[in-house]
């Protein structure tokens, strides 16, 4: 069956699907990516530290801006997303984590999601990835994907700061030493991979998906094309809502349209709900006033917004001490290992009330994840030269945001609300996990190497002083996630609710933040959706409408 694919964004997930879906002859795939090919950009292919801190910013990020972040001081963030071919696989910090189990088999068993599991995900995980190690490690080759296109390496640790003084301390604090925490536990501390080829530059969607294979003729990548609507066909019966292709605007800023039998929105978190919005699918309250029709009314679009908030614990390293060849560790730890019994009881008790936005299914799952002890903190441990750093990462924020359209211009931002620390569970945590930092940091093991603390800084020693740094200083991860979520915008299939043949495939159809890095399991999802497309032929489409007019009429 010949089929043709429109995909919407030539990111992460955006270049993996339309990559594996072009491996069957009989598909035509067309990607429309708004950024540049971004190929020349010698900081994208670096994976050096000056290289990676001069893309937020440049002319390859949307530099967006949230709104002012209410329950953090009213700070406004900056909120870096790739705009180029690869998407924030270019401009990321390219660890390559996989998530838990616990939170992949919550979106069969909580969410609903049939065929979305541990099983099927790590399966397609692994097929995004090809690792190699030339660590003195024995990380588990059977955790990994060996023939993906995406190169995952993991260097040898040199240099005593973490191998005698912060990986001791973390054993002599109740935490432990991992030796792989990609097999579906990551509790404990270990090396992170990175999505790097041997040589150390960037393994990405644009260079390791496409570009192996951009020869193709049913493969064809159009760059600096940016989609401002889904065009609409006639529906069936009143039925599902038909796309047949979308309008965008050319290299030359031509207003152009492109046919296709199936539509994929691949442009992350803020991307796709935007072009949702743009065409006619979301809340009628948000579309009306800016003179959108109503195509498919789904107020989910653009809900459900999350980020992993950070701090940060940093100690200035003793004279003479040096972090050269100090590879970036990642401690994941669970509510028992974090908490005290009276800290778990606080925190057991604030987890009961949910945030306004959170939904009743992600909050029952939240507190299951937490009564299982699955892991609710990482510590990041940096590379950097001159100091001893700890970032914890609140890997399970239940505050929930949004983001939504203000305008019909394509070319205008949205507005988006990451509602930081909205739930008072979320500061709690990450404020205990501060003070935890400066634990490790203050064993004997880790004496030798530090000498004064620069943040939280010497002042800051009381519960109240703790949580007013934690929310003075918050920091991004830069994982938004879940604006269309599986279960409430797009079904099992990634269809969209309503439509017949618009799918997702992106991180915003995430339900619930892993206990991850998020770029390697938004590979697994753009894996996962082309196993699906390649085996639902179009009378699946065409079926919709009879499934909607039954729905509607009976
Ligand atoms: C600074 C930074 C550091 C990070 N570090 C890490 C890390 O170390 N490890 C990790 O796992 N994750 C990391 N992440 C997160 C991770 O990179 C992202 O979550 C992931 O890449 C998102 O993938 P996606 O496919 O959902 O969206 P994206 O990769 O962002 O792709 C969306 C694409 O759609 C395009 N697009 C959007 N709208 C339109 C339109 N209207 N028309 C045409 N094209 C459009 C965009 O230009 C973009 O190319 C980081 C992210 C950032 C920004």
């Amino acid at each position: 069956e010949k089929i043709t694919y429109v995909v919407v964004g030539g990111g992460t997930a955006g270049l993996a699907v339309a990559t594996r879906l072009s491996e069957n002859a009989d598909n035509t795939v067309i990607v429309l990516e708004a950024g540049s090919d971004g190929f020349d950009n010698t900081n994208i292919k670096n994976l050096t530290g000056p290289s990676i801190q001069a893309l937020p910013g440049s002319s390859v990020d949307y530099n967006y801006h949230s709104e002012p972040l209410k329950f953090a001081a009213n700070q406004v963030a900056n909120m870096t997303r790739g705009k180029v071919l690869g998407g924030s696989s270019a401009v990321n910090g390219a660890l390559f984590t996989h998530p838990s189990k616990s939170d992949l088999d919550a979106w069969e068993s909580d969410f609903g999601a049939a065929g979305w599991n541990w099983t099927t995900l790590s399966a397609a995980i692994d097929s995004a990835e090809h690792f190699s190690t030339t660590a003195r490690l024995a990380s588990t080759e059977s955790f990994h994907g060996s023939n993906g296109p995406i190169f995952v390496t993991q260097r040898t640790p040199t240099g005593d700061v973490w191998t005698k003084g912060v990986i001791p301390a973390v054993v002599a604090t109740g935490g432990k030493e991992s030796t792989d925490q990609s097999g579906g536990d990551p509790t404990g501390i270990w090396y992170s991979p990175k999505a790097m080829f041997p040589n150390s530059t960037r393994s990405y969607s644009a260079n390791s998906y496409y570009l192996p294979n951009a020869g193709r003729s049913n493969l064809q990548v159009h760059v600096n094309s940016t989609v401002s609507r889904i065009v609409w066909g006639q529906s069936q019966n009143g039925g599902a809502a038909v796309a047949t292709g979308v309008e965008y605007f050319d290299a030359d800023g031509k207003n152009t349209t492109v046919n296709g039998d199936r539509v994929i929105l691949s442009g992350g978190a803020f991307g796709t709900p935007q072009i949702l919005e743009l065409s006619g699918i979301g809340n009628p309250d948000i579309l009306k006033p800016l003179g959108i029709s109503t195509v498919v009314n789904l107020p989910a679009v653009g809900e459900n917004l999350s980020e992993q908030p950070t701090s940060r614990y940093i100690a200035a390293l003793a004279p003479n001490i040096s972090n050269a060849g100090v590879q970036l560790t990642l401690n994941f730890e669970s509510p028992r290992n974090l908490l005290n019994s009276t800290e778990w009881d606080k925190a057991h008790e604030l987890i009961q009330t949910a945030p306004p936005g959170l939904s009743d299914t992600a909050h029952k799952a939240l507190i299951k994840l937490f009564e299982s002890d699955a892991p609710i903190i990482e510590f990041m441990g940096f590379p950097n030269p001159a100091n001893l750093v700890f970032l914890p990462i609140l890997l399970h924020p239940m505050s929930r945001g949004s983001s939504h359209i203000v305008s019909t211009d394509v070319k205008q931002a949205p507005k988006f609300d990451l509602a930081l620390f909205q739930s008072p569970f979320d500061l709690y945590i990450l404020t205990k996990a501060t003070a935890r930092a400066r634990r490790f940091a203050t064993q004997d093991s880790v004496k030798p190497f530090v000498a004064a603390e620069i943040a939280p800084g010497a002042n800051v020693t009381s519960d109240e002083q703790f949580e007013t740094f934690v929310k003075n200083s918050v920091g991004l991860s830069y994982h938004p996630l879940g604006t269309a979520a599986l279960g409430s915008v797009v079904n099992k299939d990634l269809r969209v609710n309503g439509t017949a043949n618009v799918f997702v495939v992106d991180g915003s159809i995430i339900p619930m933040q892993p206990a991850a890095h998020p770029s390697a399991l938004i590979y697994g999802i753009g894996e996962h959706a082309a196993t699906l497309l390649k085996a639902a032929p179009l009378s699946d489409d065409q079926n919709q409408h009879v499934r909607r007019f039954f729905e509607i009429h009976v």
